[in-house]
């Protein structure tokens, strides 16, 4: 529910100044360079840090008739302002504080920058843009706070703020990782914005320095010394000089004015004595400070600074939107009343993947008749008809509930109706998190434990927010509850980018259950790709793709493994492919399912087809062992000959099947996962690799049985899948 507060109010300040920080932050990516662009300028001369202002003096005296000023900016550029006979050394310019030359003249403001100052300030909008841009800056402000205490919620505790983010999601990964970086810059630029219009509008007022030098007693009386054997500019160095004004008339009472970074000094014309010291006030040097910080004026570097802080802004804008849509898009649109529907979907979200997916269910029970409704899980109440609860939540933080879902426990057993109903929990997770899916867990037995509940399936885990394993759990839930649900595959963007395969090879095999069969495909083109990517197939007149992941063959040739499905459209059009066709089809490349390239041992577990990546990476010289599960011993004859290929090299240290349908103690995978689990341990504290590829139930089998494995050795799952040693493709 806090989480919640601030959650709202970031997204609340960012909706209402979207507009105002877009043209500040391209305004400012603009005006960055232009302090850049000054201090490029060829007027810092070399040697002038060791200087003394004395010297500059004699020198300017020597070469002009009067001197009025002489000015030394951030840049470290000096400029005079003199008289002289000669025209062309009258008046302000550039000159080199060592010879006394003149060597530029001042220049305006470039047009363009001062009209996009003008737009960053003001929007053009005078008196009343600069308050626009004041609010503006103070939202900014907000949203930075607002934006650093919900990375604190999230990383749980301000000393974890710059710990390791899971990267699940673009835009959330993205938003927190730059968001983080550039919190010191975005919240200095918002800061500095406040404070110049509050000093611009006198809010703050800036405070005038008074003199209380007594003019009367002044007297000429003492030696009269030449200006530069002042003992003061003899002893000062010109880089620390901001300006000198030399004294209007010859009269005692007229002083040299001296400001140095941090005061002013007034030193009397005649003897050089300093006659009086007066420090800047703290909001003077505050507001210089403020303005230097506001347009990097002076420093390269954090012009800089600044220039990637706005491009930033732009960025989180951008990743801000996408989260919002995201969250948005899940509204929910039920068609029957709580009170009248059947099967009940409770959802926990916090950024509304999973209601997305409570969304498709909901679709695919109306489309067949279903009385369903959809609701958050924090909204509970009665449901006088229901027959099947689903609920579907993900998990934040140490097993906790995603923020509409915090209240659900304590609510529901009070809620929960009287009659018999059956349940199933679909927990969203991912394995990086140390408690995977642990609310779903949560839910499952808060579930058992009630009276009239009894539980359809066992809970079903996701990770990674999978849609296939939605799929297949909808799948699984419509046959125990005899419904013909159907979740849409995945939309896939239509720009396909289609290259042509010759078919090398084909071989089919029926072990009595199933029909598989392998193809082999060469490139009519040359192209690059690695065991571990995927093919992706449009069956004709499709607009939805089928993905395959590919074996690379000795000779550079892509090796798919396809099961033969009566209904499969893709899969029997890949199936009437002969000897010497054309395919079609998108390479895509997978890096996240590459073999690593550390030489560390590599344990590759699979079953049916998910073996034909792992067919391809058995060369090389790196520890490697292969685990598979088949149904039949005929099942394997497919992929024996490339087995014995792969026998003939250093690398492949064993290789083991079961099948779950021949007589032997073991039956699955996970089963030679346990027995083997010294060696994977083993493998993964070495900083070896462990690769899964095949159905997503043999992946959520594998997964329990590692997470087993891991309890026992007093080990993470986790750690190693956040160390990118758990590479996984299923479907
Ligand atoms: C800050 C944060 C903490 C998370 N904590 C866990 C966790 O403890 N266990 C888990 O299995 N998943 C965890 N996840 C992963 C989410 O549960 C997962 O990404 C889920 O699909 C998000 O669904 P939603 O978009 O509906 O909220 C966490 C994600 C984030 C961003």
């Amino acid at each position: 529910m806090v989480v919640n507060i601030w959650r709202y109010s970031h997204f609340a300040l960012a909706a209402t100044s979207c507009l105002f920080v877009l043209l500040a932050a391209i305004s400012g990516i603009i005006l960055a360079f232009e302090p850049i662009d000054a201090k490029l300028q060829p007027y810092k001369v070399e040697g002038m840090e060791q200087h003394k202002l004395s010297q500059t003096i004699d020198t300017l005296k020597n070469t002009y008739d009067e001197i009025l000023e002489i000015k030394i900016d951030q840049n470290q550029f000096v400029s005079a302002s003199v008289f002289s006979m000669d025209e062309e050394l009258n008046g302000d310019f550039y000159i080199d504080p060592i010879t006394g030359k003149k060597i530029g003249d001042l220049a305006p403001q470039k047009p363009f920058f001062s009209f996009v100052t003008n737009l960053h300030r003001s929007l053009f909008l005078k008196s009343l843009g600069r308050i626009f841009v004041g609010i503006g800056s103070f939202l900014l402000l907000l949203i930075v706070i607002t934006g650093s205490i919900l990375v604190i919620k999230r990383q749980q505790g301000i000393r974890h703020f710059f710990s390791k983010i899971i990267k699940d999601d673009f835009a959330q990964y993205w938003h927190v990782v730059l968001g983080r970086w550039s919190l010191v810059p975005i919240f200095i630029v918002a800061f500095t914005g406040v404070y110049l219009s509050l000093l611009r509008f006198e809010v703050i007022p800036s405070v005038q320095m008074q003199s209380s030098i007594d003019i009367e007693n002044i007297s000429g009386n003492g030696t009269a010394i030449p200006v530069s054997d002042f003992p003061i500019f003899q002893n000062t160095q010109l880089k620390d000089v901001r300006r000198l004004e030399f004294p209007f008339s010859s009269d005692v009472t007229d002083f040299y004015v001296l400001a140095l970074q941090d005061k002013e000094l007034r030193i009397n014309q005649k003897t050089g004595e300093v006659v009086e010291t007066l420090n800047y006030p703290f909001v003077n040097r505050l507001s210089d400070l403020s303005f230097d910080l506001h347009t990097g004026s002076g420093s390269i570097a954090w012009s800089i600074v600044l220039l990637i802080a706005a491009l930033n802004i732009l960025f989180l804008m951008y990743s801000g939107a996408l989260i919002s849509y995201n969250r948005l898009r899940s509204r929910i649109r039920n068609k029957y009343k709580a009170n009248d529907a059947a099967y009940i979907i409770l959802i926990g979200s916090e950024n509304g993947s999973t209601k997305h997916f409570g969304n498709l269910l909901l679709k695919s029970l109306l489309k067949i008749g279903q009385s369903v409704y959809l609701d958050d899980l924090n909204h509970v109440q009665q449901y006088q008809s229901m027959k099947h609860l689903i609920v579907i939540t993900s998990t934040y933080g140490d097993g906790d509930p995603p923020a509409n879902a915090t209240y659900f426990i304590k609510r529901a057993s009070a809620l929960l109706p009287e009659q018999k109903f059956t349940y199933s929990v679909v927990g969203l997770g991912s394995l990086a998190y140390e408690n995977y899916c642990g609310f779903a867990l949560k839910v499952e037995s808060f579930l058992q434990g009630c009276q009239n509940a009894d539980g359809l399936l066992d809970p079903f885990l996701i990770h990674n927010k999978s849609h296939t394993s939605f799929q297949k759990w909808s799948q699984k839930w419509g046959e125990q509850t005899g419904l013909h649900i159907k979740i849409p595959p995945e939309k896939i963007k239509k720009n396909r980018k289609l290259k042509k395969f010759k078919v090398l090879e084909k071989a089919v095999l029926n072990d009595g259950f199933d029909t598989t069969f392998t193809l082999q495909l060469k490139p009519k083109r040359s192209l690059t790709f690695e065991s571990g990517d995927l093919l992706g197939v449009y069956p004709p007149a499709e607009p939805i793709k089928r993905e395959y992941s590919i074996g690379k063959t000795d000779n550079g040739n892509i090796l798919l493994s396809i099961k033969l499905h009566t209904q499969g459209v893709c899969s029997q059009y890949l199936h009437q492919l002969s000897k010497g066709d054309t395919l079609k089809a998108e390479l895509e490349p997978n890096k996240d399912f590459h073999l690593p390239k550390n030489n560390r041992p590599v344990a590759m577990i699979s079953n049916g087809t998910g073996i034909a990546p792992f067919l391809g990476m058995l060369g090389g010289t790196e520890d490697k062992y292969l685990f598979w599960g088949g149904k039949t011993k005929k099942s394997f004859d497919l992929y024996e000959p490339f087995l014995d290929e792969a026998k003939t090299t250093q690398g492949l240290k064993d290789f083991k099947a079961v099948f779950s349908r021949e007589e032997g103690k073991m039956k699955y995978v996970q089963e030679l996962v346990e027995k083997n689990g010294k060696l994977i341990i083993d493998l993964l504290e070495k900083g070896g690799t462990l690769m899964i590829c095949g159905s997503v139930s043999m992946q959520t089998g594998v997964l329990l049985c590692l997470q087993e494995l891991c309890e026992q050795n007093n080990k993470h799952l986790n750690d190693y899948q956040g160390h990118g040693q758990i590479l996984m493709d299923c479907y």
